[in-house]
């Protein structure tokens, strides 16, 4: 592989971090989540599988490339993320959570298969944004225990949602949050906007349904 040694550094040190945010905010329990930083245009570094997320090192880390079979041990939720670095070279960062207002608000979106969020001025956190009139579709999956299936699944509706309209990340339904952004600052930034604004959705279906 030639991957910089620097870039796979950096993309190491941009997971190890968000592992550590997201653990701290009780949103990765019992080593869920996953989390990646794309290296280069062929390459992303992603956690193994079974890591407990707030306590990553580089050992718990894999390189992967992208248009390759993926290494034995990563995390099962893998192509998940090749997909989408594959889909959009925009992307720099992925980051997977369970955390709770996603889980709960997925589930009650599913049928509907997405949330529009609306009304907040927090949604000025989405890279793109900078109006609080401005909204945002958030899809919801099906969740599904058959992950290059469902990654295919993903993708291809994905493109069904104009650029500007899609939030940057998606709900699998009981199961969690996929958020990515341009780096992982980015990306850190936007998990901690989805969570805040789908508290505020589920408190304010609370408190009009
Ligand atoms: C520990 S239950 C959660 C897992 O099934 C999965 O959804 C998850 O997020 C972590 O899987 P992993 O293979 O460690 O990346
Ligand atoms: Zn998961």
């Amino acid at each position: 592989m030639s991957s910089s040694t620097q870039a796979v550094h950096e993309a190491r040190q941009q997971v190890i971090a968000a592992g550590r945010f997201a653990a701290a905010r009780g949103w990765v329990p019992a080593t869920s989540g996953n989390f990646s930083a794309r290296v280069d245009a062929h390459h992303a570094v992603v956690t193994l599988s079974g890591r407990d997320k707030g306590q990553l090192t580089e050992a718990d880390l894999a390189l992967v490339a992208l248009a390759e079979p993926l290494p034995a041990g990563l995390s099962a939720e893998a192509p998940l993320h090749i997909a989408r670095y594959r889909a959009d070279p925009a992307i720099g960062a992925i980051f997977h959570v369970h955390a709770v207002n996603a889980a709960v608000i997925s589930r009650r979106h599913e049928q509907q298969g997405e949330i529009k969020v609306a009304g907040w001025e927090l949604l000025k956190a989405f890279a793109g944004i900078h109006t609080h009139t401005q909204s945002v579709r958030v899809p919801v999956f099906a969740n599904s225990q058959d992950i290059p299936t469902l990654a295919g699944q993903v993708e291809q509706r994905l493109q069904d949602f104009p650029a500007d309209a899609l939030a940057p990340g998606y709900l699998l339904a009981g199961h969690g949050l996929y958020a990515w952004g341009r780096n992982g600052a980015e990306a850190q930034r936007h998990l901690e906007a989805f969570d805040a604004l789908l508290q505020l959705q589920l408190e304010w279906e609370r408190i009009t349904a």
